[in-house]
Formats: C-alpha cells, sequence, structure tokens
C-alpha cells in the first residue's frame, strides 16, 4: 500500500524546523522519510533540512521536473524533490515542511494527506519572535494577527484531515505527541 504523505504547516516560528530536527532519530527508525527541501537562499543559512540554490538553479529544477510540490512565500522559493513520491509508491511515509498557504494545492495532489497543524500560545509565539529578533515589534504583532486568522481558518474548514500540535511546552513534549499521533491516531494522544 502507498505511504503516507505527513505535511506539517504552523506559524513562522512555531518550532516547525525543531520539532523536524528533534523527532528525526525516531522518525527515521520509524521508516518515516524526511525530505530535504530546496530553497532559494544562500547555503549558509540551511542546514541538514535544506538544499540552498540561486534563483536561477531553481527555476531550472523546476522546468526539469524536479520538483513533486513548489511554493513561493516570504520572497522566496521552495521545492519538495520529487523522489517523494518513489518513497511513497514503495509504501514508506513522508514527513514535508509544508506551507498554510499551498495545503489546498497539496491536498488536490495527495488527497490522503495527513495535515499536522504546529500551534503555540500566541504569548509564548510572541516571545519566541521579540527573542529571534528578526522582525520590528509592528510586525511581529501583525504576523501574530495573520497567524490567528489562517488557524482559526483552518480549524473550522479542515476537521477530519488536521490534526493540531500543541508546541507552547517543551519540545520533547511535542516530539512524544507527535510520534503517539503517528504510531496511534491523534485521538489517543491528546
Ligand atoms: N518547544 C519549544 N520550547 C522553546 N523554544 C522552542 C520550542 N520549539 C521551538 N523553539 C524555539 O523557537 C524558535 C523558532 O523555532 P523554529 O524551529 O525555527 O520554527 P519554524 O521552523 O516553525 O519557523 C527557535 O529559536 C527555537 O529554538
Ligand atoms: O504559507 P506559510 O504557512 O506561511 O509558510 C510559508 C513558508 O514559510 C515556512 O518556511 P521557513 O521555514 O523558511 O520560514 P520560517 O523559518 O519563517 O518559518 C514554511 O515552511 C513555508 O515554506
Amino acid at each position: 500500500m502507498a505511504g503516507r504523505l505527513i505535511y506539517l504547516i504552523g506559524p513562522s516560528g512555531s518550532g516547525k524546523d525543531s520539532l523536524l530536527d528533534a523527532a528525526r532519530p525516531r522518525l527515521v527508525e520509524r521508516g518515516c522519510r524526511l525530505v530535504r527541501r530546496v530553497i532559494t537562499r544562500s547555503a549558509e543559512a540551511v542546514g541538514e533540512a535544506a538544499q540552498g540554490v540561486s534563483p536561477g538553479q531553481f527555476a531550472a529544477m523546476d522546468a526539469q521536473g524536479a520538483f513533486a510540490l513548489s511554493w513561493q512565500a516570504n520572497g522566496l522559493s521552495y521545492g519538495i524533490p520529487r523522489e517523494i513520491d518513489d518513497w511513497l509508491a514503495a509504501g514508506d511515509d513522508v514527513l514535508v515542511n509544508g506551507s498554510r498557504a499551498h495545503l489546498a494545492q497539496t491536498r488536490e495532489r495527495y488527497p490522503r494527506l495527513l495535515v499536522l497543524l504546529l500551534t503555540v500560545d500566541q504569548a509564548v509565539l510572541r516571545q519566541r519572535l521579540i527573542a529571534r529578533g528578526r522582525e520590528s515589534q509592528e510586525d511581529i504583532e501583525e504576523r501574530l494577527a495573520r497567524n490567528a486568522r489562517f488557524t482559526a481558518e483552518l480549524i473550522a474548514g479542515n476537521g477530519a484531515g488536521l490534526f493540531v500540535l500543541d508546541n507552547s511546552g517543551p519540545l520533547e513534549h511535542t516530539v512524544a505527541r507527535l510520534l503517539c499521533c503517528l504510531d496511534h491516531g491523534h485521538s489517543v494522544c491528546a
């Protein structure tokens, strides 16, 4: 049977990269594949989770059909290598760091998609964004308001296929809930 595509989404700063890094060995142990995204930012700024390319390289890869999924956000282009389709066809689960804005298109291509929405308490997210020091206070408040709208819409419109994972507490708790969701289904892991 074909594997499941697991699509992790959530606001900037909610902890998607941290969660994937922390869970990586235990996901691999379970036979769940993690794919390295291709992103148009400099190689120094990306780690194990992504390959940095120039916009020209990205366009050439896209034209050659290198991506199963791709989207633009934050002034950058993101691609999910098409090898995920081989892994899924072979029966492996695949977890990708996705985009909320691209969810509808992703679901069209992968109707059996399992969506994991990472959430964080607004006050905690505000503190994490302030600590990261990347945006102005005004920008942070705008992001928080956009996130709250996005989250409410996603939960309202996608109830059945969408699992909410809260990352307001210690990362290790979130890792444990993620693994529980994958092993046993969301209802027993509240
Ligand atoms: N559960 C957690 N507790 C405390 N800090 C966290 C937790 N999860 C993530 N962080 C921190 O929050 C910041 C944003 O996390 P990151 O993984 O980069 O988020 P994203 O990939 O969703 O933008 C990082 O500084 C990270 O260390
Ligand atoms: O449609 P959205 O849900 O807003 O997501 C847009 C993009 O932002 C995130 O990437 P990235 O990890 O580069 O950004 P971040 O570090 O700011 O979260 C996410 O993984 C998407 O690729």
